[in-house]
């Protein structure tokens, strides 16, 4: 049996981050990357937030529930536009996700998954190792990859550099880290342009995660 047709096993990259690939299929990944093309194209669309020290993102962001910008969540964009409600598409995607990674979907008692970020990687965009930090929920993190692979270098919870493990997420992956690994550095050092399945007609790669905020309001 290929994994080409029954789609590979579950991986623990560490403890509590798991990886299964190609857990969306060709419907649900074009599915999806039609409503990345809604989301970004606003109102409160994708945008290169700028750094505290200078520059500004290489990757493009859209917010979705809550607006997140280096480094603090709030319902507003500077401008003042309000944020785009985090939609039940998504909610319904991570608890499937969870489930998916540890065998049990949230519990009752569970913080709500409430805000997503909709990443975009052009062929230059990186994403330094950072922790996700600003959420005061230790819910999992989902993440799902679309279009080009990329190379997810995925750490350790102390310092931002090794030990480390380099995972090639391509489009349709899930990657789900929680529990001893929720607060592991993590970054994406390069994406590999021209990879993406060209039935999705996506140049680059657009990355989702839905997160807990555990925030109110
Ligand atoms: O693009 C990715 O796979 C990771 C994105 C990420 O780490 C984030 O949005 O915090
Ligand atoms: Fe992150």
């Amino acid at each position: 049996m290929s994994d080409a047709l029954f789609g590979s096993p579950p991986v623990e990259v560490a403890p509590g981050a798991v990886h299964l690939p190609g857990w969306l299929d060709g419907d649900a990944q074009a599915d999806l990357v039609r409503r990345c093309r809604d989301w970004a194209r606003g109102p409160a669309g994708m945008r290169r937030h700028p750094m505290p020290r200078g520059g500004v993102m290489s990757v493009q962001m859209v917010g979705l529930g809550w607006h997140w910008q280096p480094y603090s969540y709030s319902r507003t964009l500077p401008d003042g536009t309000p944020v785009r409600p985090f939609p039940a598409v998504l909610a319904d995607l991570a608890a499937r996700a969870v489930g998916a990674a540890y065998g049990a979907p949230p519990g009752p008692g569970a913080d709500p998954y409430d805000v997503a970020l909709v990443n975009f990687y052009d062929a230059d965009a990186r994403m330094g190792m950072h922790q996700d930090r600003d959420e005061l929920s230790r819910e999992p993190v989902v993440s799902l990859s679309l279009g080009d692979t990329c190379v997810f270098r995925f750490g350790n919870t102390e310092t931002r550099t090794r030990p480390y493990t380099d995972v090639e997420l391509r489009s349709g992956d899930l990657f789900v880290f929680g529990g001893p690994s929720r607060m592991a550095y993590h970054g994406v050092p390069r994406t590999r342009p021209g990879t993406a399945p060209p039935s999705l007609g996506l140049a680059g790669r657009l990355n989702i995660t839905v997160r807990a905020s555990g925030l109110e309001g």
